[in-house]
């Protein structure tokens, strides 16, 4: 549905050059659904905007939904739904008139197009909001409205730039279910991109994550999680000398892959947490030794994208 190979784009800013996407590969098959995770500035939206035909690439290819987006960027278009950063700007139009209208700039007659338009809003729960102005809707009401813009002409790719951004948690959720809804009942392939941790962990089948226009890492958030952070203990003693001799003690042992010692503290990488740390806590016990706390640390995205970086998402994630 989604092939790029060595997709890049720069912008010449003042004396500098920058290199916002350096040379990405993405594949994405029918029916997946993807987050693309980064950080502000990454490269997501410029990456997104190529793959809806609104910039041109400096170099590379993409073919999006069977089409090229160089020599083809009208089909393109004609196959995808693209709902963009900050749509949500006061319309004064009535919500079924903005989908007909919608409609009718892809082509569809007007009285096909009100047919299509109320389909969308009963599908999106939208029903009772068919007559109230864009301008009146909450926050969540108008991006829901928003995928049933990007939905009118049937696309078999709806693209979702930052969906969530501005919303507030419950809101969130409700737009989560809704594209998980998407994806179940209109079998839709779903590209979205995202620099909210939690929302790419609990809604995509598969993450992406980007940093400085390049790909750093692809697969289910198991999987990321998994092979590139992993369980972590933590163990407190009362005295630093006690903790020396306990992260000793936990070199070799199974299960056990790496010792850090920090002051009184300990963490160790380990395969699987919550089984480790009974073992490990008798196996310490039985050499005298007292551990005063003791927590098991389960990875998030956000482990993954420091394992990768260095850096944390998490600042970005309360904004
Ligand atoms: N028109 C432009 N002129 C100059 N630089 C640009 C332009 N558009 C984007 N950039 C730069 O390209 C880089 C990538 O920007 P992009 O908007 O793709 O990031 P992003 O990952 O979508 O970030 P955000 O999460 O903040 O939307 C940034 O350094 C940005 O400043």
């Amino acid at each position: 549905m989604i092939h790029t190979r060595g997709l890049a784009r720069s912008f010449k800013a003042k004396k500098t050059t920058v290199e916002a996407v350096k040379g990405v590969d993405i594949d994405v098959n029918e029916g997946e659904l993807v987050a693309f995770l980064g950080p502000n500035g990454a490269g997501k939206s410029t990456t997104l905007r190529m793959l809806t035909t609104l910039l041109r690439p400096t170099r590379g290819s993409a073919r999006v939904a069977g089409h090229d987006v160089l020599t083809d960027p009208l089909k393109v278009r004609q196959n995808i739904g693209y709902i963009g950063q900050g749509n949500s700007a006061g319309h004064a139009h009535r919500v079924l008139d903005e989908l007909v209208s919608q409609g009718s700039f892809y082509g569809m007659p007007r009285a096909k197009a009100r047919v299509r338009g109320t389909e969308l809003l009963a599908a999106l729960d939208l029903s009772d909001l068919a007559k109230r102005a864009g301008m009146t809707l909450s926050g969540g009401q108008r991006r829901r409205v928003d995928i049933a813009l990007g939905m009118m002409h049937h696309p078999r790719l709806l693209f979702l730039d930052e969906p969530s951004t501005g919303l507030d948690p419950q809101n969130r959720a409700n737009l989560a279910d809704e594209i998980r809804r998407l994806r179940s009942e209109f079998g839709m392939t779903i590209f979205l991109t995202t620099h909210y941790l939690e929302e790419a962990d609990q809604l995509a089948e598969r993450v992406l994550i980007i940093d400085h226009g390049a790909v750093i890492a692809s697969g289910t958030p198991s999987e990321l999680k998994a092979t590139l952070a992993g369980d972590r203990i933590d163990l407190g003693f009362a005295e630093a000398d006690t903790a020396a001799t306990a992260a000793a003690r936990c070199e070799g042992f199974a299960g056990v892959k790496e010792v850090t010692l920090t002051g009184t503290r300990l963490n160790l990488a380990v395969g699987e947490g919550e089984s480790t740390l009974p073992r490990l806590l008798r196996h310490l016990d039985a050499d005298g030794i007292t551990v005063t706390t003791a927590n098991v640390h389960i990875p998030t995205l956000d482990d993954v994208f420091l394992a990768l970086t260095g850096r944390t998402l998490r600042d970005e994630d309360e904004g």
